[in-house]
């Protein structure tokens, strides 16, 4: 399906190697075989990028909002007519299963159909004004040249999040996708290319994170980066942007509770549970990380959860049925390792699970774990686990749940499940949280203001909120006679 190497780079319309022909491996996870290999760019190329971006800028940046939205339309038509194709370099490159990888390829697309018609959308205001000799104007403009750097457990769609409204807005970029995954990255620039972008409008340079993040942050071409990724890493973009006072727009971790009241549905509860810990392999920045059910059906929750999760079919994405693939490298296995000892050593219990998956397979799979018995003082009750593990307590009281879902530094999603709305609406006003889902776990879609408070970030993504985002608020004072 690859070529040995992939001319990755892509420059003012143009595929480039790096010069002195230097790549980095491309592995399937489930098997850890070498898929490809890809240019290692790093400032060289991260500069020409940044460059090409600045050129074509004051173009892009005046066609109409109708002329960018008709080249990301035709981008998105294009995602969606080769799907297949690209979910099965999805799944090779990233793991997740095949059903979850063609998701992702389609809510992708859809990112880029939203903001191909919001592209028309760009609002400005008039203000009226308390003086009788002035007039108020707000004017929209785009924020210039973006740095976009992505993480690799949504190859595509964190992409076309942040590139759909950034072109719509009529800004210029440069791509630095997670060097896990950056097949996606690559089909996505080829989707552009022949939807008709024009030459530097979107840049491509995958490799070196360090030195290509270092030409974003120092280049003061660069106006905004948007990111993705672990909050060490925003916090390290966010310090390092002040000496240019860059904008910034910050999707980072998240530490998601669940809780389940009494007078939740126990299955459709028990269904959605699932679905939000065990997707991705548990690898999805909103999944659920902890879990808290009302005493009174703790037993018939646990046990109805359980029998669903004996069900699951581990193995290659690429293979039918499953739902659980490989985690990403032997460091997300052994984060995976290490939150379920130390909760045992706490005084956990395994109540399924609890080990590695053992099979033919070379890639690391972690079979799907649920914990009783868990108290605040254990890691996986505050620290991402990004894997699959579910911890279980019990509560009594509305206010004392709250209490502990509120508990930590991160606020990127929480879940409540309950058929009462009076609840549900008291609850999610009091969770402290960017995102709340009732009865829902699959909030990420293209119409909807997505993004974290607290430590799991700063600024939206999706809806018109994050247009915003990569648009500026010019004020325009007009004196009168
Ligand atoms: N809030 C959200 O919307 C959201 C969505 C998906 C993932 N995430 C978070 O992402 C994390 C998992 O992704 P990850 O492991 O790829 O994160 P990561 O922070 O390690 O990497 C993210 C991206 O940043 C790049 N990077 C790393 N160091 C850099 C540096 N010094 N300068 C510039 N770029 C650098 C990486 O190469 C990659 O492209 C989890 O914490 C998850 O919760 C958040
Ligand atoms: O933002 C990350 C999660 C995306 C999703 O839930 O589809």
């Amino acid at each position: 399906m690859f070529d040995k190497l992939t001319k990755s780079i892509f420059i003012n319309g143009e595929w480039k190697d790096v010069d002195d022909q230097k790549t980095e491996t491309v592995y399937n996870p489930a098997t850890l075989e070498t898929i490809t290999e890809v240019a290692l760019g790093a400032t060289a190329e991260a500069d020409e990028a940044i460059e090409a971006a600045s050129n074509a800028f004051p173009q892009w940046s005046t066609m109409t909002g109708r002329e960018r939205g008709s080249i990301l339309y035709k981008a998105s038509q294009l995602m969606l007519e080769d799907a297949d194709r690209l979910a099965k370099i999805l799944t090779i490159e990233q793991g997740k299963p095949l059903a979850e990888a063609l998701g992702e390829i389609k809510i992708s697309a859809n990112y880029l159909l939203w903001y191909a018609e919001e592209a028309s959308r760009a609002y400005g205001e008039v203000i009226p004004s308390s003086n009788k000799s002035k007039r108020l104007l707000v004017i929209p403009q785009p924020v210039g040249v973006v740095g976009a750097i992505t993480p690799w457990n949504f190859p595509s769609s964190m992409i076309t999040r942040k590139i759909g409204p950034a072109l719509a807005a009529g800004c210029t970029v440069v791509l630095k996708p997670a060097s896990e995954t950056p097949l996606s990255a690559i089909e996505i620039m080829k989707i552009m290319e022949r939807a008709g972008i024009p030459n530097g409008v979107v840049n491509l340079v995958t490799g070196d994170a360090q030195a290509i993040g270092q030409s974003l942050l120092t280049n003061k071409a660069v106006r905004l980066i948007t990111f993705t990724g672990s909050t060490g890493v925003g916090k390290y973009l966010m310090r390092e942007s002040a000496e240019h006072v860059k904008k910034l727009s910050l999707e980072l971790g998240g530490h998601a509770p669940s809780i389940v009241y009494a007078d939740a549905d126990i299955d459709k509860a028990a269904t959605l549970v699932l679905g939000s810990k065990f997707r991705n392999a548990g690898q999805t920045c909103i999944c659920t990380n902890r879990l808290y059910v009302h005493e009174s059906i703790a037993e018939e929750f646990t046990a109805a959860l359980t029998e669903k999760v004996k069900q699951m079919k581990l193995g290659s994405g690429l293979e039918d049925g499953v739902e659980i693939g490989p985690l990403i490298n032997e460091k997300a296995s052994e984060k995976v390792k290490s939150h379920i000892e130390d909760a045992v050593n706490r005084g956990a219990k395994i109540a399924y699970g609890g080990d590695a998956w053992d099979c033919d397979l070379d890639g690391y799979f972690y079979n799907p774990t649920i914990l009783a018995n868990t108290t605040d003082d254990m890691l996986v009750m505050h620290e991402e686990t990004f894997g699959p593990v579910l911890p279980i307590q019990t509560f009594n009281e509305e206010d004392e749940v709250i209490k502990k879902a509120n508990d930590t530094d991160y606020g990127l999603a929480a879940y409540l499940f309950t058929e009462n709305t009076n609840r549900a609406i008291r609850v999610s006003e009091q969770l402290e949280y960017g995102i709340i889902g009732i009865n829902d776990v699959y909030p990420a879609i293209a119409e909807g203001p997505f993004g974290g408070i607290k430590q799991s970030g700063v600024g939206k993504e999706g809806g018109h909120h994050g247009m915003d985002e990569f648009l500026e608020k010019k004020f325009v004072s007009i004196g009168i006679e």
